[in-house]
């Protein structure tokens, strides 16, 4: 199994190249994440749980990794991470040294494109307030965890080129 942790600014299109990819090659499991979020919002394909369930979860120690974003939790189900197959994972870049931690032989993909531009799709996407948007782009520039190495993938052309380069990266 290969571990990739899929990393990059709200709105750089981190799900769209995920589903992109998934799509292209059915082998590559796309790990299903637990967020406390309901399910309504849309986007990836997640299960959204109350904080206390998520709670409860952390202590029953369901998950292999989790972390809090954007007033939100994550958590990834160790029955996320199968055996034998490759696994792509939504990550967040705060989570990086953790999951190094927890899987030495991770891969880390950093996705890129201009602040101009994630505005622009957060504004398109409309999932979140404008308020929320704002926080958002204020994590735009945070920097990666600094040892590590990186493939970076810049989606700042069209979808279809951003996947081409993401599964092209995955094939390496
Ligand atoms: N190359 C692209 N060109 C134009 N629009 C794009 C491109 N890639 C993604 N988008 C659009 O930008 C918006 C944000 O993309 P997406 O939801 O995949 O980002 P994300 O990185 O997963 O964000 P978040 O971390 O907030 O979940 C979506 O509406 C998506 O359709
Ligand atoms: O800014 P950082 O810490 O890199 O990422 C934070 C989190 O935000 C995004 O989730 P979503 O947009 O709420 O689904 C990412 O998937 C990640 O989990």
């Amino acid at each position: 199994m290969r571990l990739f942790f899929v990393v990059g600014p709200s709105g750089v299109g981190k799900d769209t190249l995920l589903s992109g990819a998934i799509a292209a090659d059915p082998a590559l499991h796309w790990a299903r994440r637990a967020i406390t979020r309901p399910e309504s919002a849309g986007g990836e394909p997640f299960e959204g749980v109350t904080e206390a369930e998520f709670s409860n979860r952390l202590a029953r120690g369901d998950f292999a990794l989790h972390w809090d974003a954007h007033g939100l939790s994550y958590g990834v189900p160790h029955t996320e991470l199968p055996l034998g197959r490759d696994v792509l994972l939504n990550g967040s870049r705060a989570a990086i040294a953790q999951a190094l931690a927890a899987f030495p032989g991770l891969r880390i993909i950093h996705i890129t494109a201009p602040v101009p531009v994630l505005a622009e799709r957060l504004l398109g996407r409309g999932r979140e307030s404008r308020d929320q948007i704002e926080a958002r782009l204020i994590r735009a520039d945070q920097p990666l965890h600094a040892a590590v190495p990186v493939i970076e993938i810049a989606n700042d052309t069209t979808p279809e080129a951003g996947v081409a380069r993401l599964l092209q990266a995955l094939r390496a």
